[in-house]
């Protein structure tokens, strides 16, 4: 008993690193990655982000009080109205149209991760929800630090994903990742061993399912 977020970072300990440390992200920092494989992963995770929102929209309906009401109508709320549009527009800057966007073909890693998560939600509760898409909410929050600290990291102009990075290593997002730290560790508290067996199968599931989300973008796989 008293488990945290970190206990579930823990017992994926391989899983983990593999995601946080993947070639995606590597190329990213160092500022090489193809321009064709970070348009495929902009593409798809336009797609990510609209089921994304679907799995906020899911967790408003799970909520079981006001304040829980509140907080995931929060996160819909901003997932649509803001993230999508930002989404959009960084798309037009690497030369997606909306048209581009409103016409694409799902790649199978995007409809196994999405569906997964929704699932996981349909399934189970709010805390199980959570659980899956702390890889997304916490894992970019960490891969942002993991990539200020290594010695191949280029920042500035002369890095072509500059934005893409301030906008995880931004304040405002890394405040984000802690709140839902805190809230993780707030409910992780009072678990006992076997529902931290079970959260710790979806926080495994939902980080292999990122790692070939990056996989997919580096091998432009459909
Ligand atoms: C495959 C994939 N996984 C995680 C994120 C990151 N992300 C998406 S929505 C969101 C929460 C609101 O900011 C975060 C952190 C992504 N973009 N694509």
């Amino acid at each position: 008993m008293g488990y945290r977020f970190s206990d579930l970072t823990q017992a994926c300990h391989d899983d983990w690193r593999a995601y946080i440390e993947h070639d995606f992200v590597r190329q990213l920092a160092a500022g090489t990655l193809a321009d064709e494989a970070f348009r495929h992963y902009l593409k798809q995770d336009y797609l990510f982000l609209i089921h994304f929102g679907r799995a906020y929209a899911l967790a408003t309906y799970k909520s079981r009080d006001i304040t829980e009401l509140r907080h995931s109508l929060e996160g819909l709320k901003t997932i649509i109205d803001v993230e999508l549009g930002l989404h959009i527009d960084y798309c037009r800057e690497w030369g997606i149209s909306e048209a581009d966007l409103a016409g694409l073909p799902e790649a199978r890693a995007t409809m196994a991760y999405t569906r997964y998560v929704l699932d996981t939600g349909n399934r189970g509760d709010l805390l199980d929800m959570h659980v899956a898409l702390a890889p997304c909410l916490v894992g970019y929050g960490v891969i942002s630090q993991w990539q200020a600290e290594q010695p191949f990291t280029i920042r500035g102009d002369a890095n072509p994903f500059e934005k893409w990075l301030q906008m995880y290593a931004s304040d405002a997002f890394q405040a984000a990742m802690r709140d839902e730290i805190a809230w993780l560790d707030a409910r992780l508290a009072d678990i006992t061993p076997e529902r931290f067996e079970q959260l710790t199968t979806i926080f495994r599931d939902a980080t292999r399912l990122e790692i070939d989300f990056w996989q997919m973008g580096l091998d432009l796989a459909d």
